[in-house]
């Protein structure tokens, strides 16, 4: 099933709404014998067709609405949108002068972060969400049937790895299964250039680091294979296309928007298997009695595992500038990290700083799925696409989401 909205009009389908309004007229003009009537219903039949014509139209189909984009790319569908990275991802878009169309199933992300961005751009057409789910490839092909899309950032996913080793297919469908199926969709509709979210999970425990490009892939658990697997679908199929690919293998993911109008708001139910950062943070709100420090005995110089923690400002910078220089015939895969490795411990010294909390601590096993160390080496992304991390002091970027975080104690609400 598909509910579209644009503008403030989430789910409002207009439409319905005008077929409702005149077929009630005509059922009481019928209930009338007046014979002068009969020239008032013929009025009003021409409203409706005039009304009908215009829901018909939806305004996102009007060119002259937006400056063309300078290499002609003006439609991206970003699927995941209402999510913690597709959200931030559409507010650079849309504040570039993009058209953004949002396909999210609302699983994980929220109807909050749209709501905010619709808040933004409320000029009709900008900005349109459509509430479905990538494992419907019927409702997938309509969406792309109904929309001349220029480009597609593929986000939607879930994407935690402690969930993954517990509900493997769930991850295999979500992640593999559905890149299938928008790979499908753009190849019917024409549509030829894509920006892959990908992930470090897919190198799994590399013995060498930094990780580079061409370090093999040899992921550890569901998460990293699934995304592995769609990364190899994607580059087998783009092979016998002219199709434009760009492959972005994100590090570890923090931070939220420098204006305070967006963050990042896991589902509460989702608690068990968060990421370390939201971890933190409902420590530091006494959500949680304390963090859990899962492995102390890692081969790391303090025992707990490093990670490349990147800033989501700089990883929606990569997606824009990997947007521009989407080339046909070719696949560009790049890392998106800081180069920068940061132990458990440090990340957590980093947050009871940023949050002012003496966040309580509890050190546990190991968690299933784990690797012990993994940092990025980001030279490929800066020599070919000009882009390095900007936002590299780890307190800083926490601090600025502990204050969406101070602020939205609730999230978006989780609907
Ligand atoms: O409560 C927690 C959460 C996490 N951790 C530890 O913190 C480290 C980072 O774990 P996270 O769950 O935040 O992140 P991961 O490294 O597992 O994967 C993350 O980065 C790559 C992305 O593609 C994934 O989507 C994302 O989940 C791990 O060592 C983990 O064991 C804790 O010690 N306690």
């Amino acid at each position: 099933m598909v509910h579209k909205g644009s503008g403030n009009g989430l789910f409002h389908n207009p439409s319905s709404l005008a077929l409702t309004s005149c077929m009630d007229f005509l059922d009481s003009r019928r209930k009338s014998n007046s014979a002068g009537k009969v020239i008032a219903v013929a009025f009003f039949i021409a409203v409706c067709i005039v009304m009908l014509k215009q829901v018909y139209s939806p305004s996102y189909t009007s060119p002259d609405m937006f400056a063309q984009h300078e290499l002609g790319v003006t439609h991206v569908l970003v699927t995941g949108g209402a999510g913690y990275i597709g959200s931030h991802a559409a507010l650079r878009l849309l504040k570039d002068s993009y058209r953004v169309t949002i396909v999210d199933n609302l699983s994980r992300g929220n109807l909050g972060a749209v709501k905010v961005l619709q808040e933004l751009f409320p000029e009709p057409g900008r900005l349109q969400f459509i509430y479905a789910d990538l494992g419907d490839a019927k409702a997938v092909n309509k969406i792309f049937a109904e929309n001349a899309f220029d480009a597609v950032m593929h986000f939607a996913a879930v994407a935690y790895v402690g969930e993954s080793t517990i509900e493997p297919l769930r991850y295999y469908h979500n992640i593999t299964s559905n890149t299938l199926v928008v790979l499908e969709a753009m190849a019917a509709h024409n549509v030829k250039t894509l920006i892959y979210s990908s992930t470090c999970a897919t190198y799994g425990e590399p013995i060498k680091m930094p990780i580079r490009e061409e370090t093999p892939q040899l992921p550890i658990n569901p998460y990293g294979k699934a995304k592995k697997m769609a990364e190899d679908i994607i580059i087998d199929f783009s092979n016998t296309t002219d199709m434009a690919v760009m492959i972005l293998r994100y590090f570890n993911v923090i931070g939220s928007d420098p204006e305070g109008r967006l963050g990042e708001a896991p589902r509460p139910e989702l608690r068990e298997h968060g990421r370390i950062s939201g971890a933190c943070f409902d420590a530091a709100r006494g959500i949680i009695p304390g963090l859990k420090v899962k492995g102390t005995d890692y081969k790391t110089a303090d025992g707990t595992c490093v990670r490349d923690y990147i800033d989501v400002t700089d990883l929606v910078d990569a997606h824009v500038k990997a947007l521009a220089h989407a080339k046909p015939r070719k696949v560009g895969i790049y890392n998106v990290g800081t180069g920068k490795g940061r132990s458990v411990k440090e990340f957590v010294d980093a947050c009871k700083k940023a949050t002012g909390v003496d966040i309580k601590v509890e050190y546990l096993d190991r968690r299933p799925g784990d690797y012990a160390e993994v940092f990025s080496d980001p030279s490929k992304i800066k020599q070919e696409l000009s882009w390095t991390a900007q936002y590299t002091d780890l307190q800083k970027s926490l601090q600025v989401a502990w204050k969406w975080q101070k602020s939205h104690l609730n999230g978006y609400g989780h609907g």
